[in-house]
């Protein structure tokens, strides 16, 4: 199967697409985009953030801080930018090519909703998507079979969209749901369903209100249940703050060595250690789906 990646921004779409000669590798990150946010490698955020190895907390925080880096000025349009967009040319400039590129394969939408289909807000139950942006995705629906994978609580994003002929992948990709009145794409008339950390669903449960309680001390801290995770979102929260709240969701996890934590953007991620993420979940898609994935997501996700 032919690897393609497709990233998009307010104002950009860009494709990159692996072994083919249309495009460059798509392993290369875009650049810090100027007026923007500067680029943090998440990969080496979360190599620190191993606490069930025992991670310091100092090195934790430290994560934390380099996940919201400071705003840059926007007076420089870099070259590193400059030439990244050479190589990675606005898939809405490339829509013929793209399509000859797919030879008449089934080509699946995986849409990412926070900061994406939706700007980043200061409170999470906030993230409303714009009316232009759900009529977009509608539209979009209507061409290719189209999935919003995200790590928040499946029925969470659904009250957000509210397109019910999407397909949805909640929890970092551990709810998978189909259309439930099917789809014109699937094969096989069953309505498609897919929770693999189902077995956590108790435990998580329990920390999530564990670290309810615990947050409280914490102003600014908010905890969202997202069904088979959590996340401690720290945006509002005062940076001399960060320590102690780091600490505690570290104290409370030490009970749980089946739940890990890894960092987003301003929020700490508790998820089952199961071998399942948002890769797995477009992985499953696309077997009962097609074969050509594009992922939307947001340009620079270190906002
Ligand atoms: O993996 P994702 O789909 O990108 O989900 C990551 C988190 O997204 C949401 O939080 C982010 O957006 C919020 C609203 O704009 C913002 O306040 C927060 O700082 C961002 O991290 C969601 O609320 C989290 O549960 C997800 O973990």
């Amino acid at each position: 199967m032919t690897n393609q990646n497709v990233m998009v921004s307010d104002m950009a779409i860009t494709v990159a697409v692996s072994n083919s000669s249309l495009f460059p590798p798509a392993s290369q990150k875009p650049p810090a985009v100027p007026g923007s946010y500067i680029t943090i490698s998440n990969k080496k955020l979360l190599q620190n953030l191993d606490i069930n190895g025992g991670a310091r907390i100092n090195a934790w925080v430290d994560s934390m801080r380099a996940s919201s880096p400071t705003h840059i000025k926007s007076s420089a349009l870099s070259d590193d930018l400059n030439s990244w967009i050479v190589h990675h040319p606005s898939a809405l400039d490339m829509f013929e090519q793209i399509t000859n590129a797919s030879k008449g394969k089934q080509i699946v939408m995986f849409l990412d909703y926070d900061g994406t289909l939706s700007p980043i807000v200061d409170d999470p139950d906030r993230a409303f998507m714009s009316k232009a942006m759900r009529a977009t995705v509608r539209e979009l629906a209507r061409y290719f079979p189209t999935a919003i994978v995200s790590g928040r609580c499946r029925d969470k994003v659904y009250s957000f969209v509210r397109l019910a002929e999407l397909y949805y992948a909640g929890s970092h990709g551990m709810d998978i749901k189909g259309p439930s009145k099917g789809s014109k794409y699937k094969k096989g008339a069953q309505s498609l369903l897919c929770q693999p950390a189902c077995e956590f669903l108790p435990m998580v449960d329990e920390v999530y209100k564990t670290l309810l309680e615990v947050a409280k001390s914490t102003p600014g801290a908010k905890v969202e249940n997202n069904k088979f995770c959590v996340s401690v979102h720290f945006r509002c929260v005062d940076e001399k703050k960060w320590t102690e709240l780091a600490q505690q969701v570290k104290t409370v996890l030490k009970e749980y060595p089946k739940l890990r934590l890894t960092l987003g953007r301003k929020v700490l991620e508790i998820r089952p250690t199961i071998k399942w993420d948002k890769g797995k979940a477009l992985e499953f898609l696309l077997e009962s789906l097609g074969e050509i994935p594009f992922y939307f997501s947001c340009w620079n996700c270190s906002i």
